[in-house]
Formats: structure tokens, C-alpha cells, sequence
């Protein structure tokens, strides 16, 4: 059986010239165009298939599961010394191990039992945007970092620049640059060059190689010694490490401190970036639209009143708000590509190969796109049904969360940490243009990094706070 349509390759490059490779998503959607949703290609030696639809990847990566779980071999991972991270294990029992101590912490109910946590980070959040509006950046990643290390580990309060947050966040940070997927190719088609010595010219990724090593080692253990302590002390808060712990004394070897540690530090790793991009690409959706976001202030006014701060139990009243929170993610997806997954044995599509070891690539940018007119413009009102009632599709089932047995753990986590930062900041401030010195608003554009995880490009915004009463509050907070 031929495998499915695509472009001519060339015999060892394959098609690498092909693709864009900082926005490598529209050219998977110029192909889809030319070749329909199910689309193969080749990446140096190596077989791709790239999924250009939602139903298609729902009936492979979903339906199919046992076959399509697994991730990309490379020595990249080894490499950076990050091989335990869950979203590099391959399909196989330390997978299946970490998935269940993911579904045990923070499957929705567990999601659900933080919710004072968010509400009150997130009025963390306002007052120190009030304190210095410039640094909004800094208070997303603060906001963010501080809920996954009380969630995770049970801190209190983290400061930016203390341990652990200082080399959790590097870590993160150097990740990001390290899997990126041009140099993963490059090192798995050629993994000679993973031994050149971190001197050698065009080596520098040895050097961050060898940095992400170090990092990797403290950030994991750093922070469950932390939880230990407070154990062995009897003052240990809840936290997903202390329930673990506690739980793994009862059931005796059924998992190790070693598997704990890893999730852990996974948690940071995965839901760090991808949470504040999510948050800092609303608010630059709130300084472009600000017609959509008087509305939703509008109607936050009208359910929630002046005289507190809205709340979990607001959020099915709050419809407005709830479309342009969906319109907000939809409109510049944070992980276009979300992360690829490998099949680990063939398989046969509507009468094509599909062989075990290719790369399978989900287009989630294509996939938020599909279905709506004019998928560039934002507009909330695309999620309510013509008799004006919000669509029942819900966050949680989109695509952006990835597919199947490897679809994101987080995402209950992910979605409350940041529906209750946007609900808040709409409450409180006006998000507008900044203004120079002569009184001129500074333009913002529409443009976000590329990568595994997108953000918008730094830009400045101002946070006006749309009532007195409440700033006192809140500054009162403090
Ligand atoms: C808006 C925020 C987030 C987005 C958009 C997001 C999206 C994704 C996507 C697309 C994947 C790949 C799924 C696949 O391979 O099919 C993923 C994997 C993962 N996410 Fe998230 N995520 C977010 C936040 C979080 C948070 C807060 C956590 C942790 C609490 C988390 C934990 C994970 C883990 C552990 C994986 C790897 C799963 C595996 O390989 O089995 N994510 N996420």
C-alpha cells in the first residue's frame, strides 16, 4: 500500500526544503490544500506524517492509541539529561507509571480542589500589576510559577529571583531552546555529533547540553527535599508530592520517590510556559479588541457587581467572558504543532501505509482554524449558536491539548489557572495601548515567536484600573 499523498523528496535531505521551518504549520496547511488532511513526507531519513484535521487525528491518535503513543527516538533528550521528562518517555511502563500518578493529582476533581489557590494568586496578580504595570511579563511567569509550586510542592510563596523558581525557570527555559526540532533532526540523523566536545565550533549546544544536565539534577531535587522536610516536621501543606508520598507508604513499591521527583519536576516543565503564553496572548487580544473587552466587562459588571471579585460559581453566568477566553486561545494557538508522537507498530489508514517509527505530526493550528470564517479575525461571537446561546464545545475537549494517551494531563489545571488571571484582570483594569512621552499610543503588533510553544512578541500595554474602590482593595490586599 503507498503511503499517503505529499511532496516529491529529495534522496537524503527529503523534503526539509520544503517547510518553513519557523511557522512549519502553514506549509502542513498549504499541503492539506493539495494532498487532503493525511499527509507524508520526508525528513531526513525519516517517514512524517502530518495530520491536517481534527476528525483524522481523533480517529488515529485518539481511536488508535495503542499504536500512536509513542515519541520520536533522538538522543536529544539523553543529551540534555531530560529523558525522565513525561513528555519524552517513550510508550512503556514508566509512561504508563507517571500517567497515573498525573491522572492521580490532577485529574479534574483534584483541578477543582484548588480553585481558592487560583483565586488567590490571581488577585496576587492584580496587585502587583498595580505595583508595577510595566513588568506584566514578570507577573505572569510569577503568577503561573507560583501556582504549579503549590500545587506541586506545596511553597507558600515564590519569589522570581530566589531558588528554586531561578533554576526551574532556567531549566525551562533551556529545554525550549534544546528540543527544538530543527536541531533534534539534525543530531538524530547524525548522532555522531552529540560526542564533538563542547569547544568544537558550531558545539555551543554542548555547552547548554551540559548546563541543562546540571540544572535538571537540582531542580528535581531541590524542591522534594523541601517536601520532605516539611514531612518529616509534620507541617507539610497539601500538595501533589506530599500526596504521593503519603500515599506510596501504603502501597508499598507500587511506585518509587524517583517517579515522584521526575512527575514533579515535569509539571513545572510543561505547564510553566505554555500557561503565561496563553495568559500574555489574551492580553495582548484585550489591547487589540477593545470593543470585546468592554463587553466582558459589561457583563461582569452586570453578574458579578462592583463590590467583589469574580469567582469560580460566576463563571457559567459569565458567557460573554467565557467566548472571548476561547477566542482568545483560538486565535493564536500556543503549541501549534503541540509535540509529535511516533507509531510504535504500522498501520493501515482508509488504504495507506503507515509504517512503525514514523513521526506523526497533529497541525493543531490548522485543526483551531477549521470550521470558522475568517479564522485570522477575533471574534467571540463566533462561539455562540445563531439563538445566541454559547456552543457546547468546551476548552477541554479542543485540540490544543493534544491527542490520546499523550493528550495533556494539565489541561484541567491549565484552564482554570487561566480563565481565573483573565476574569480578574478584566474585572479590575482597562488593558489598553501604552503611551510614549508626548501623549502618543505606542503600536502594538500582532506577532508571536515561533517554536515549540509560542508567545507574543514582547510588546507594552497599559492597566488602567477601571474603579478606585477596587484598587483600594486590593492594594489594601496587599
Ligand atoms: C495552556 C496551557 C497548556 C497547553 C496549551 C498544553 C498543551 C499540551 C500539548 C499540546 C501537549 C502534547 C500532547 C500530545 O502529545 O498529544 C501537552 C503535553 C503535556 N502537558 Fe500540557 N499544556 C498546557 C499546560 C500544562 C500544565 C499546566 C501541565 C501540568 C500541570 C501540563 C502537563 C503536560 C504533560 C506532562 C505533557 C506530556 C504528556 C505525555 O507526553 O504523555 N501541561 N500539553
Amino acid at each position: 500500500l503507498p503511503l499517503p499523498p505529499g511532496p516529491r523528496s529529495l534522496p537524503f535531505l527529503g523534503n526539509v526544503g520544503d517547510i518553513d521551518m519557523v511557522r512549519p504549520w502553514r506549509t502542513y496547511s498549504e499541503w492539506k490544500a493539495k494532498y487532503g488532511p493525511i499527509v507524508s513526507c520526508r525528513l531526513i531519513g525519516q517517514t512524517v506524517i502530518i495530520i491536517n484535521s481534527e476528525k483524522v487525528a481523533r480517529q488515529l491518535l485518539d481511536q488508535r492509541s495503542a499504536i500512536y503513543s509513542d515519541r520520536p527516538a533522538g538522543p536529544v533528550p539523553k543529551l540534555f539529561g531530560i529523558d525522565f521528562i513525561t513528555a519524552f518517555l517513550p510508550y512503556g511502563d514508566t509512561f504508563r507509571l507517571h500517567r497515573r500518578l498525573f491522572h492521580q493529582a490532577l485529574r479534574p476533581d483534584a483541578a477543582d480542589s484548588y480553585r481558592d489557590l487560583y483565586l488567590d494568586k490571581a488577585r496576587q496578580l492584580l496587585s502587583n500589576l498595580l505595583g508595577s504595570p510595566e513588568a506584566f511579563e514578570k507577573h505572569l511567569f510569577l503568577y503561573t510559577a507560583s501556582i504549579i509550586m503549590s500545587v506541586t510542592y506545596g511553597y507558600d510563596k515564590v519569589s522570581w529571583d530566589g531558588p528554586p523558581i531561578t533554576s526551574i525557570a532556567k531549566l525551562a527555559e533551556l529545554i525550549n531552546v534544546g528540543i527544538q526540532p530543527e536541531r533534534s533532526a539534525i543530531l538524530t540523523a547524525f548522532p555522531i555529533l552529540t560526542r564533538l566536545p563542547p569547544w568544537f565550533p558550531g558545539a555551543s549546544f554542548q555547552r547548554i547540553a551540559q548546563r541543562t544536565r546540571t540544572l535538571a539534577l537540582e531542580s528535581m531535587n531541590e524542591p522534594f527535599e523541601f517536601v520532605k522536610r516539611n514531612m518529616a516536621a509534620g507541617n507539610a501543606p497539601k500538595s501533589m508530592v506530599s500526596d504521593l508520598l503519603n500515599e506510596m507508604d501504603g502501597e508499598k513499591h507500587a511506585y518509587s520517590e524517583q517517579a515522584v521527583k521526575q512527575v514533579a519536576l515535569t509539571v513545572f516543565v510543561a505547564g510553566f510556559d505554555t500557561s503565561s503564553s496563553t495568559l500574555s496572548s489574551f492580553i495582548l487580544a484585550m489591547v487589540l479588541h477593545p470593543e470585546a473587552q468592554r463587553l466582558a466587562q459589561q457583563e461582569i459588571d452586570s453578574v458579578v457587581g462592583i463590590d467583589r471579585l469574580p469567582d469560580f460559581y460566576d463563571r457559567p453566568s459569565l458567557k460573554y467572558v467565557e467566548a472571548v477566553f476561547r477566542e482568545a486561545i483560538r486565535w493564536h494557538i500556543v503549541a501549534p504543532v503541540g509535540l509529535p508522537h511516533a507509531t510504535s507498530s504500522d498501520d493501515v489508514f482508509e488504504g495507506y501505509f503507515i509504517p512503525k517509527g514514523s513521526l506523526v505530526v497533529p497541525n493543531i493550528w490548522d485543526m483551531s482554524r477549521e470550521g470558522h470564517d475568517d479564522p485570522d479575525v477575533f471574534r467571540p461571537e463566533r462561539h455562540f449558536a445563531s439563538d445566541g446561546t454559547l456552543l457546547p464545545d468546551t476548552i477541554a475537549a479542543k485540540p490544543m491539548w493534544g491527542f490520546g494517551r499523550r493528550g495533556c494531563p494539565g489541561r484541567f489545571i491549565a484552564e482554570a489557572a487561566t480563565w481565573s488571571a483573565a476574569v480578574h484582570l478584566l474585572a479590575v483594569f482597562r488593558i489598553t495601548k501604552a503611551v510614549d512621552e508626548s501623549g502618543k499610543e505606542i503600536e502594538v503588533k500582532e506577532e508571536f515567536t515561533s517554536g515549540v510553544v509560542c508567545r507574543p512578541v514582547p510588546f507594552q500595554c497599559s492597566f488602567v484600573p477601571r474603579s478606585t474602590d477596587r484598587e483600594k482593595a486590593i492594594r489594601l490586599g496587599d
